[in-house]
């Protein structure tokens, strides 16, 4: 069974400075029920193709087809308005989606802690309760297929290794599509490990395969000696930054 499938896609992003392709004729079969990590350096790729599967944006040519529910990217701010309350909010992504909206309310209600604030604007959260917020909404819903760019889990202190576990949880029930440049990430939550470069994405049944393959690249390129080995906080918690959005 394939969760997501690209078919000869390609992706050119177009602006004042000239066109820039990022990917030419790329076909991959991601197959369901695996969680697959795939490691790629800087501006080789990663959130474009995290943004292909989940459909924010569009390939020039070639076909996506996906098998069931795939998620807006994890923690992605972009899926909520700041005016609405974090109840709001999770009610009509789940509405969108056809699922159920208070089963996921009241899971976050529980998971979060966050009691009466999930009530209030989404504009009014602290950074820990946003984080908190974000996290859980985005793996409340019963989708077919979780997508990430970076962050699969947040917040802090006891909250953030009860979100670990909850990634598990769900690795377990779903399949997962995750980019990142940590291959700590890959050892923790991948079964199978990909690497981006040159507009190619090798996917190996081996992560250890991939981690490897994926320093080698990086020690060869230049200006990746940041590359995130141990722990992400800071990647991981990038989109936590940006305001939120109207939804795409
Ligand atoms: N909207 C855009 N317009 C023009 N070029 C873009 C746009 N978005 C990304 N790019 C370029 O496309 C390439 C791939 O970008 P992308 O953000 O997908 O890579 P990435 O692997 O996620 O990078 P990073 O690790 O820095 O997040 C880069 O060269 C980037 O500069």
């Amino acid at each position: 069974m394939i969760a997501v499938d690209l078919d000869d896609v390609t992706k050119t992003y177009r602006g004042k400075h000239g066109a820039k392709r990022v990917f030419e004729n790329l076909s991959v079969r991601f197959p369901a029920g695996s969680a697959v990590g795939i490691l790629g350096t800087k501006g080789s790729g990663k959130s474009t193709l995290i943004r292909l599967i989940g459909g924010s944006t569009l390939p020039d040519r070639g076909r996506i087809r996906r098998q069931g529910l795939v998620s807006p990217p994890i923690a992605n701010t972009r899926a909520y308005h700041a005016s609405l309350s974090g109840r709001e909010n999770i009610h009509f992504v789940a509405r969108v989606n056809g699922l159920d909206g208070p089963t996921a309310s009241a899971f976050v209600e529980n998971f979060t802690g966050l009691g009466a604030t999930l009530d209030q604007p989404l504009s009014t959260y602290t950074r820990e309760s946003r984080a908190r917020f974000l996290f859980a909404a985005s793996y409340a819903l019963p989708f077919d297929v979780y997508i990430a760019d970076e962050a699969l889990f947040g917040g802090s202190g006891p909250f953030r290794e009860r979100c670990a576990a909850l990634v598990q949880a769900r690795r377990a029930q779903a399949s997962f599509i995750f980019a990142t440049r940590s291959p700590q990430m890959l050892r923790r939550f991948a079964d199978i490990g990909g690497v981006l470069h040159d507009g190619q994405l090798q996917l190996f049944d081996r992560v250890g395969d991939a981690i490897r393959t994926f320093l080698a690249l990086d020690k060869a390129t230049p200006q990746s000696d940041d590359t995130l080995e141990e722990d992400d906080e800071v990647d991981e918690e990038r989109d936590l930054d940006e305001p939120f959005g109207p939804l795409e």
